[in-house]
C-alpha cells in the first residue's frame, strides 16, 4: 500500500531530527520510503501560537503494515527520537512529529486513528510538501493543488 506521513519539529535541532526520522522510517520493516520532499519552515499553526516555528515534511512510502501497524511505527520512531508522549500538549513544542496523512484511499475512524488525518486538508504544511511530490494528490475534500490554493495566504 502507498502511505503518505507527514513529519515535524519544532525543538532541537529540527533538519538532523527530521533526517534521523526519515533514516528510522527508512529501517523499519515493512516500511520503504520512496520520496521526501524538502523541508520546509513555518509558524505554528493551531491551539499554541507562542512556540517555535516548525520545520515540516512529508514522505511517500510504500508499506505492507496495516494502518495501525503504520501508525504504531510512526510513534515508535517518535520515541526513538526522544518524544515522551507523556509530556507531550495538543498543537504544543516537540521535537519530532510523525502522523499518518493518508493510507492509500483508505477512509476509517476507529481506535484512535483517523484517515486521512482530520486536519491535513487545512495544513499548507503538509499540502504544500506533499504536493511538491506528487501534483495530482487528492484528499476526500478534493484535489491537494486546489486546498492548497485555498489554505495557502
Ligand atoms: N492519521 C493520524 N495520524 C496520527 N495520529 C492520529 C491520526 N488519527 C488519529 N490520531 C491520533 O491522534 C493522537 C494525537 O496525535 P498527536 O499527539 O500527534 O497530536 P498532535 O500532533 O498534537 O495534533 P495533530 O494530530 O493535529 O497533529 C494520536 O495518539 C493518535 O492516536
Ligand atoms: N507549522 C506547524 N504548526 C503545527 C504543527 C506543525 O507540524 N507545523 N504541528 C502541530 C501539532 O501536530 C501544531 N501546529
Amino acid at each position: 500500500m502507498h502511505a503518505v506521513l507527514a513529519l515535524g519539529a519544532n525543538v532541537g535541532h529540527r533538519a538532523a531530527t527530521l533526517r534521523a526520522a526519515v533514516d528510522a522510517l527508512t529501517a523499519t520493516d515493512g516500511i520503504t520510503v520512496d520520496a521526501v520532499s524538502t523541508f520546509v519552515e513555518s509558524a505554528p499553526v493551531g491551539a499554541v501560537p507562542d512556540q517555535p516555528d516548525f520545520l515540516n515534511a512529508v514522505a511517500l512510502v510504500t508499506t505492507t503494515l496495516g494502518p495501525h501497524e503504520l501508525l504504531a511505527a510512526a510513534h515508535a520512531v517518535e520515541a526513538a527520537l526522544g518524544l515522551d508522549r507523556s509530556t507531550k500538549v495538543p498543537d504544543g513544542p516537540r521535537p519530532i512529529d510523525v502522523d499518518v496523512v493518508a493510507y492509500g484511499d483508505v477512509e476509517l475512524d476507529e481506535d484512535g486513528l483517523v484517515l486521512p488525518h482530520p486536519r491535513a486538508h487545512e495544513r499548507a504544511f503538509v499540502l504544500g510538501p506533499w504536493l511538491e511530490l506528487d501534483p495530482h494528490a487528492r484528499l476526500p475534500q478534493g484535489p491537494v493543488a486546489d486546498l492548497l490554493a485555498r489554505v495557502a495566504p
